[in-house]
């Protein structure tokens, strides 16, 4: 058995967590699958190096609108995949050596571990680990249904398709949010032939109204879209390619593909971790229950020494809301006695397809019960990017900036954005809501640049039609 001063289980956002104050104190760094995490190593950051290519590839076809005429003369998929892995591998093995042959104070475990009381662990080869602090940030991993057919070679999660050798003529992408809309695109940008089955009516469905039912119209634009509609299963064929059998509201059917893609949502690593052992409070969806201080609970109350951050604790499976998790809990773990608290408040996102969409704060839907409830009014804009110059020199037709806020005060409680760099022009409204700019003040206290797209933000915080008085005006 090693005693520690901190064991990390986790190597994504809980790398973080070893700053200089840890120098000199004996820490554990413990992860069974690859080093750096999911974001790094099959998630938000290859899935945006894809993005890239694919948004580059797309282009040449939306050109023509615009009179300008040129072909995607081919897409090289290996050498993006090399050219990809090849940065991200040395990233996460750098990041291994590191830790394991550079950090005196460091020692790494590369095996699964599991609870078996609260400040003990064994790992999956039998050795026992005991630490005063253990930090929990073991992720979250991709959830399959149980259609027959989920164990063929052909099918795939995010954790495996991005490493494929070939570009697939033909994809069945199973699932309705965020992973099918960007790998729907990357795919389709690509010039495979993309389905997308979605058991329900709309994709996006966790976000603001406008923007599922919008998205979902772009979207069955470019790629086969069936909504409504269950894999039912999964057979291979003699040539290797997947026989699947769905059904939707004209029944039965039947698709030829060459891979599928499952992207059902994904489940908190809490199971693995037999928390159970360690009596610690698990939330009905799963998640490891902590308090705002990142203090792991047991029976509602914070077990001493035990901490958690990131997905596999977090209401929001997003990198950069992990990594604020992680800030607080690095402080915590060295401030006793000057707890930090996870701010949640105001937790945007984006989806990186086409169109791209970013939010944050309540839908329209949580705005009204939430202004309804308060007994107050909500105002509500749509801008549509093609009512700015930007837009016409784009000849955009689908993007929008929607805001809701509170009428009397100008207080914005939503903004949701549909269209080109909607992850970009979000950022000033976040802004806005974290430092509680008020509606005209944003909107008349400061330039906006002519005749930049960010017009279209002005504009749509002008359209709102508040009642407050600007605090700061240039008009
Ligand atoms: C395809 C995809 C795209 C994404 N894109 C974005 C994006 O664009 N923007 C965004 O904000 N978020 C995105 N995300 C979400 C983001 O990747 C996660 O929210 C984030 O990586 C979670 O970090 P974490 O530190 O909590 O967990 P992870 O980074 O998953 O780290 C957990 C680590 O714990 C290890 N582990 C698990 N169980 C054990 C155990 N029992 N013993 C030892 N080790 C264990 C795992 O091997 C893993 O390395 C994406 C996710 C996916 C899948
Ligand atoms: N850009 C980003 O920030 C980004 C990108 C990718 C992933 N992520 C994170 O990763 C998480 C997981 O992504 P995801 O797309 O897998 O999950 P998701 O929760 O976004 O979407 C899951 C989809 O699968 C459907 N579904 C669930 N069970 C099903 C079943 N049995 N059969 C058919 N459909 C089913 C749901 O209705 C939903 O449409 C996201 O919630 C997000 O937090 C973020």
């Amino acid at each position: 058995m090693t005693h520690f001063d901190l064991a990390i289980i986790g190597s994504g956002s809980g790398n973080s967590l070893i700053t200089p104050e840890w120098d000199g104190k004996k820490v554990a760094i413990i992860d069974g699958g690859t080093f750096g995490g999911t974001c790094l190593n099959v998630g938000c950051i290859p899935t945006k190096m894809f993005v890239y290519p694919a948004q580059l590839a797309a282009a040449a076809v939306d050109g023509a609108r615009l009179g300008v005429d040129s072909v995607t003369a081919g897409v090289r998929w290996r050498d993006i995949r090399d050219r990809i892995f090849a940065r991200i591998d040395a990233i996460s093995d750098g990041g291994r050596r590191y830790r394991d042959e550079e950090l005196d104070n460091v020692t790494l475990f590369s095996e699964y571990v599991r609870f078996v009381s609260p400040h003990a662990l064994v790992t999956a080869s039998g050795e026992k680990i005991t630490a005063d602090e253990i930090v929990v940030a073991a992720g979250s991993r991709p959830v399959l249904p149980d259609t027959p057919g989920m164990d063929l070679p052909q099918v795939h999660t995010s954790d495996t398709v991005m490493r494929i050798d070939e570009l697939p003529a033909r994809v069945l992408i199973i699932g309705g949010g965020y992973i099918a809309a960007e790998f729907g695109f990357v795919f389709s940008a690509f010039g495979s032939d993309v389905t997308v089955a979605v058991r329900s009516g709309a994709l996006l469905r966790s976000l603001d109204g406008t923007v599922s039912e919008r998205f979902t119209a772009e979207a069955s634009k470019q790629w086969n879209l069936q909504l409504n509609t269950t894999v039912d299963s999964l057979v291979e064929n003699a040539d290797g390619s997947v026989h699947a059998v769905l059904t939707g509201p004209a029944g039965e059917s039947a698709l030829d593909v060459d891979l599928v893609l499952v992207a059902t949502g994904r489940t908190p690593n809490t199971d693995r971790l037999d928390v159970a052992a360690a009596g610690f409070d698990v939330t009905s969806d799963g998640r490891l229950a902590v308090d705002g201080h990142g203090r792991v609970l047991s029976a509602g109350s914070p077990v001493p020494g035990v901490w958690a951050l990131g997905d596999i604790s977090s209401p929001y499976q997003l990198k950069h809301v992990a990594n604020h998790e992680a800030r607080v809990v690095a402080h915590n773990l060295v401030h006793p006695g000057d707890l930090r608290t996870m701010d949640h408040r105001f937790v945007p996102a984006a989806v990186f397809s086409s169109p791209q969409i970013a939010s944050v704060g309540m839908t329209e839907e949580q705005a009204l019960a939430d202004t309804e409830a308060r007994g107050v009014e909500l105002a509500l804009a749509v801008q549509e990017y093609g009512s700015t110059a930007y837009g016409w020199a784009m000849e955009d037709s689908t993007g929008f900036v929607k805001l809701l806020a509170e009428q009397e005060t100008g207080r914005l409680l939503g903004a949701h954005i549909m269209g080109h760099e909607a992850s970009m022009l979000i950022q000033p409204l976040v802004q806005a809501m974290e430092f509680g700019l008020d509606a005209a003040t944003m909107a008349r206290g400061q330039y906006w640049i002519h005749p930049a797209l960010t017009e279209v933000v002005e504009n749509a915080l002008l359209s709102l039609k508040t009642t407050e008085k600007p605090g700061r005006n240039r008009l």
